[in-house]
């Protein structure tokens, strides 16, 4: 399926911080500025020349300095003279010739005594103490974040601590989504006695926002061919990237997907369960990915195969996690099919949500993990590792 894909390629747009969330970085970020960006105090206390409370080391093991003026976050303060403490806030820049911070709270008197004053501190300070060094963190010139890297709070933070008020994103693909069926009604509107609510266009449509895909459409197709060509025919015109269909793929005499579609396209069984009959086509030269009908099936083939081919191809920003876990309970795989069962993890053990069949959308509801039980004749007793894909 990434095959498919593999032209979807990443155009670039440039976002404000505030857009960038979940977003990927098109471009390496080099640092336009150091952080810190200058020396600056770690604590709300007195900047000093630490030799002088090692020279000047009196009774009680503290040294006497003459208070100077103060340093607040935010100004710049003029050079500190031997022999002088200058009171400083966090954040405020070290003055030139100090090289050390004495918390207040070592301070004799513990509090800011007025310029010309003078302060106790504790002798033998080290030079670099509750002192933030320029460039410590970040050096100018240095990649600050990596193309490719997810837009999380820090990252986003990291720039704007940088000065930098846009980044340079991947675009989101563009998909339009269909739900195909004389069946199926949008939620909202009359059912008939023998319809159903479309719960596929919310399951794919919230599955591709959540793995960084932009739904430029959404539309229910009936069963009729020909309006399905007006339909996308239409849609070719919003430039998607991507058409993902559910329905209409299997082996019915109404499979409105397949009859527009197949020529030209491949509509196979793979040995997944649910998820077996799946499709994958171009239409006006977009690729279009053809998911079954049912909605567990529609749900599970998207994260089995479209969600791995859109992380390969454009690196969608919700891969999901997977890990190695226990069988809380015995199951019966299938013996020919790979079986993805709807799971819970307790983050110990992983047990069955509901039973295989793929119309179980309340017990999918239920799950928070994909369980994968790989094809076989025997029982997988209780405790036998299987991988698990989390969920939420
Ligand atoms: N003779 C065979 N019949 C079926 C086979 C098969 O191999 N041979 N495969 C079964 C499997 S497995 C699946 S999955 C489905 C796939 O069928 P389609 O992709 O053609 O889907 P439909 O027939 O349109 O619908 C199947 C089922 O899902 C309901 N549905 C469809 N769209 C929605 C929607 N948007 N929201 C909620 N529910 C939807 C539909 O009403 C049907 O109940 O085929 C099996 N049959
Ligand atoms: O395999 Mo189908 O996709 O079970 O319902
Ligand atoms: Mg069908």
């Amino acid at each position: 399926m990434a095959d498919v894909l593999r032209d979807l390629v990443p155009r670039t747009e440039t976002v404000p911080l505030r857009r960038a969330l979940g977003r990927v970085l098109a471009r390496d970020l080099v640092a336009p500025l150091s952080l810190q960006p200058f020396d600056n105090s770690q604590m709300d206390g007195f900047a000093i020349r630490a030799a002088d409370s090692r020279a000047a080391a009196g009774e009680g093991g503290s040294a006497a300095f003459v208070v100077v003026e103060p340093v607040p976050a935010g100004h710049v303060p003029g050079p500190l003279a031997p022999g002088r403490a200058a009171p400083i806030m966090t954040g405020a820049p070290l003055p030139p010739g100090a090289d050390a911070v004495v918390p207040v709270e070592e301070a004799l008197p513990r509090a800011y005594p007025v310029p010309g004053a003078t302060v106790r501190l504790p002798a033998g300070q080290r030079p670099g103490r509750f002192v933030r060094r320029a460039g410590e963190d970040v050096a100018q010139g240095d990649p600050a974040l990596r193309a490719g890297q997810r837009l999380t709070p820090a990252r986003i933070g990291l720039a704007a601590a940088l000065g930098v008020a846009e980044l340079a994103v991947r675009a989101r693909p563009r998909a339009v989504v269909y739900s195909t069926g004389d069946e199926v009604v949008a939620p909202g509107a009359e059912r008939g006695p023998a319809q159903i609510y479309d719960a596929n266009a919310a399951i794919l449509r919230a599955q591709l926002e959540e793995a960084g895909v932009e739904v430029v459409g959404a539309h229910l197709v009936p069963d009729d061919a020909e309006a399905f060509t007006a339909r996308l025919a239409a849609d070719a015109a919003l430039a998607p990237d991507l058409f993902v269909s559910s329905g209409g793929v299997s082996e019915g005499a109404y499979e409105v997907v397949r009859q527009v579609l197949e020529p030209g396209g491949a509509f196979v069984h793979v040995a997944v369960q649910p998820g077996g009959p799946q499709g994958v086509a171009l239409a006006h030269g977009v690729p279009f990915l053809c998911l079954p009908g049912n909605p567990v099936s529609a749900l599970v083939s998207f994260e089995m195969f479209v969600r791995p081919a859109l992380t390969e191809v454009v690196g969608a920003p919700a891969a999901r996690a997977s890990l190695t876990g226990p069988l809380a309970q015995a199951a019966r795989p299938l013996p020919t099919r790979t079986q993805v069962r709807r799971a819970l993890w307790d983050g110990t053990t992983v047990r069955m949500a509901g039973g295989p069949g793929s119309h179980l959308l309340a017990a999918a509801a239920r799950a928070n993990a994909l369980a994968v039980l790989p094809p076989g004749d025997a029982e997988l007793p209780a405790g036998t590792p299987v991988e698990v894909l989390l969920l939420d």
